[in-house]
């Protein structure tokens, strides 16, 4: 709609106005941080002249006057550290304050409110609203409502009312660029502008663009746990980034980014998201990976295979004598069926623990088996195996400390009596050790009876598997429960500690009461949920039992073909439906119009979403005969995209193996990097990287290495050869050398330039 030229007239006075009231509090901020400094360096140097008159003689006084020293010190860092926080959100403010606008009738008002809104607050003294957070609740009209009857729940309830305009702004160094009013949602035409830029840089913002059905994700409060569910690039990981700085805005009081976690698929996505709540105006929460959480539960005992060199194996050991022997040991042990095996027995050692031995000093019973039995089995039977035996060993302890009490001064009088020149101190200290020797065997009883060694736990639980799965496999499957069995004791006889045998040991640990509590954490938000398997969500519920839940996936998105959620129904009954909200994002805004039709037809089932109008080139399949033809042309590629203006490019190869070789090539005759480890950084510009290690990254262009029938040539693999392509939002370019693989038979149609 025309906004006319009164009308500009209007809003540029209106954003000096805006300008000019932050430029103040700015100045007021500025002075207040300014004064705190110089408070600050009063205290130092009143603490140091205290520190020159220390004396014995002063006593406690003087230590009193130092402790309100510090403490005062202590509130000037804190306050130092909160005007620095502001100076950073009013020189935000003073380049963009706010990005949209709606006036509001409220009902019984006669006059509008305009209303504008932006990345915070900026209030004045007599308290008037220059520009409301995008999180206030107000501004929720703003994503969700269009023209006319309008209303938004606030702590006073519902406010009705009518929305009679709403403008969208660009703003940029203080100036408006554009603006435009639209009277339905907000207009394709800025997401298009959005979204057809080219990106070098980490995850953005989308504050500015939410979308209604994202906005019910970022602002559901109403069940403990969601589920949304995503196709490629429908923003779900903006989606949980933005929900978190919601939570911290609604509850400021009392969530702090330490009561949130995120779980990434790794370190390199970490890192690629770690911009968006500081550009929010918020600090990260607590970031991490399932791996990084499991090795170090885990702790290094043993040598554990990485995520890594798991995906490694299952893409390029095909050939290996040993590999469906593996990959029949990965799918059991990721199966809904040996959660249940592992949770009979957890049951089986709570009940069956019989290890209890009497405890006998010099030949007397001092404490008989059936009374720690009695303490096990009845006392402490609430409490979980680890505290249960924890309590025991005390007990035990307290009870024979009298005796050894007894034993020392029996040693010592012996002692006295023969050898006169030790002195009394130098006495008590070798009775000690030789009653300590003495009752080596009674130690040793009570640790043979209160520790447990997690990998025997695991190892028993094998060499008894019948016993547990009896009734629970269905004999006429795949599963040869002999082989999972001599393949698993095995492996853990030799020290190995494969990936899939590691989410079981992480079970067990914390069923038996051996992790540590994790009761601060509030929130947990886990991003690319399709990737964890049932038990490693039983893991997550028991972590985090009290915690909200957010989860966010894409099942065609499954990067490992054996270990995945499978589906959302495999975890329901972790998520009760009463607790639990299940909302399905519909669109996808990442890639041009033409490479989202050519991935959706890469899945072979009938699309179920929609995608953002934007059109650029076709998708490109190009055929070599080997793949030193496909290498050249790479670097004529990379060459022409970077001139085109693209600055970010990925060269997508399906291993790391692939990609060392693809990079090797690559380093000396054109700038760039590689991404090799899931612990790597993020880096941007031009970079080749392995297919399962840039889910969730995105590219200008994305270069697919080698779609030939002899490396993606599985069914197995079309979801991994989905989630590469569906990385691209300009350009989609596939390489292969010998027969394309037949996976993307089904995607060639006339929107894709096939050369051959
Ligand atoms: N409302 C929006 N406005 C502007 N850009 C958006 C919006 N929603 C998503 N995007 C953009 O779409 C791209 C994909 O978003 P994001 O990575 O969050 O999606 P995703 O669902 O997590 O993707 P994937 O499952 O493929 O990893 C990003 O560039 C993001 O900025």
């Amino acid at each position: 709609m025309h906004i006319s030229e009164a009308e500009w007239r209007i809003e540029k006075e209106w954003l000096e106005k805006v300008l000019k009231e932050a430029r103040r509090q700015l100045d007021e901020n500025r002075a207040l941080k300014e004064r705190i400094k110089q408070d600050g360096i009063e205290t130092q140097r009143e603490m140091w002249q205290d520190i020159g008159s220390v004396a014995k003689d002063n006593g406690l006084d003087q230590l009193v006057d130092f402790m309100q020293l510090i403490n005062t010190m202590k509130i000037q860092k804190s306050s130092h550290e909160f005007t620095k926080k502001l100076e950073e959100k009013y020189e935000k403010i003073l380049l963009s304050p706010y990005f949209g606008r709606m006036d509001f009738v409220e009902d019984g008002e006669e006059n509008a409110e305009k209303c504008y809104i932006g990345i915070s607050n900026l209030i004045t003294e007599d308290y008037e609203f220059l520009v409301y957070d995008w999180r206030a609740p107000i501004s929720s009209m703003y994503y969700e409502r269009e023209i006319g009857d309008a209303s938004y729940e606030c702590p006073e309830g519902t406010i009705h009312g009518k929305l009679t305009l709403k403008r969208h702004y660009k703003i940029y160094n203080g100036k408006i660029e554009y603006m435009f009013d639209s009277s339905l949602k907000i207009d394709d035409e800025i997401l298009q502008d959005i979204l057809g830029r080219s990106t070098d840089s980490k995850m953005k913002t989308i504050v500015t663009t939410i979308q209604r059905e994202q906005n019910r994700v970022i602002r559901n409060e109403e069940y403990k746990n969601l589920i949304v569910q995503g196709p490629a690039g429908s923003g779900k990981t903006s989606v949980a980034l933005h929900r978190v700085a919601y939570l911290l805005y609604k509850h400021r009081d009392t969530i702090k980014p330490e009561n949130i976690v995120i779980f990434s698929p790794n370190d390199i996505f970490n890192d690629y998201i770690s911009n968006v709540l500081p550009e929010l105006g918020e600090e990260n929460m607590f970031q991490t990976t399932f791996k990084e959480y499991m090795h170090t539960s885990l702790g290094n005992a043993v040598t554990k295979e990485s995520y890594s060199e798991m995906m490694e194996y299952i893409l390029d050991s095909k050939n290996k004598k040993t590999y469906q022997r593996r990959i029949n040991n990965i799918k059991f042990k990721s199966s809904v069926e040996f959660i249940n095996i592992l949770k009979r027995y957890v049951s089986y050692l709570e009940k069956e623990y019989s290890r209890f031995t009497d405890i006998i000093i010099k030949d007397k019973i001092i404490i008989p088996s059936k009374d720690i039995e009695e303490l096990f089995y009845k006392d402490y039977a609430q409490l979980p195996l680890k505290r249960r035996l924890q309590k025991i060993k005390n007990r035990i302890l307290y009870l024979i400390e009298p005796y050894e009490k007894e034993l020392v001064e029996e040693v010592s009088k012996e002692m006295n009596d023969s050898d006169s020149s030790m002195n009394q101190a130098e006495n008590m200290k070798h009775s000690a050790a030789v009653v300590r020797n003495k009752m080596k065997d009674v130690y040793d009883a009570i640790h043979q009876m209160t520790e447990f060694d997690l990998i025997e736990i695991y190892k028993n639980l094998f060499e008894k598997l019948e016993l547990f799965s009896e009734g629970l496999i269905n004999h006429s499957t795949e599963i040869n429960l002999e082989e999972i069995k001599k393949y698993t004791l095995e492996n853990l006889q030799a020290g190995v500690l494969y990936y899939e045998d590691q989410s079981p040991l992480l079970y067990l640990k914390g069923v038996l009461g051996d992790l540590p509590e994790t009761s601060n954490i509030k929130y947990v938000i886990i991003d690319e949920a399709q990737d964890y398997t049932p038990l490693q969500y039983e893991i997550f519920y028991q972590l985090f039992k009290s915690a909200n839940m957010t989860i966010l996936g894409d099942l065609n998105q499954s990067i490992n073909p054996y270990m995945n959620v499978g589906d959302y129904e495999n975890i329901a009954h972790i998520f009760p439906k009463e607790d639990t909200c299940r909302i399905d994002l519909t669109k996808s805004y990442r890639s041009t119009m033409e490479i989202a039709r050519f991935t959706s037809r890469l899945l072979n089932k009938e699309a179920t979403h929609e995608w953002i109008e934007r059109s650029g080139d076709k998708p490109i399949i190009i055929g070599y005969s080997d793949e030193e033809e496909i290498n050249k042309r790479l670097v004529e590629d990379i060459e022409k995209y970077k001139e085109k203006g693209y600055k970010s490019i990925g060269i997508i190869t399906r291993t790391v193996k692939e990609a060392k070789e693809v990079y090797n090539f690559l380093k000396d005759k054109t700038n760039v990097h590689a991404i090799l480890k899931d612990d790597d950084e993020y880096i941007s510009g031009t970079v080749v990287i392995p297919s399962y290690l840039a889910k969730g990254l995105e590219f200008d262009v994305a270069l697919i290495y080698n779609a030939g029938d002899e490396h993606y040539n599985c069914e197995e693999e079309r979801l991994l050869l989905y989630t590469a392509c569906t990385r691209a939002l300009h350009v989609l370019c596939i390489y292969y050398s010998g027969e394309l693989t037949p996976l993307l038979r089904e995607a060639v149609d006339m929107e894709t330039v096939f050369l051959s």
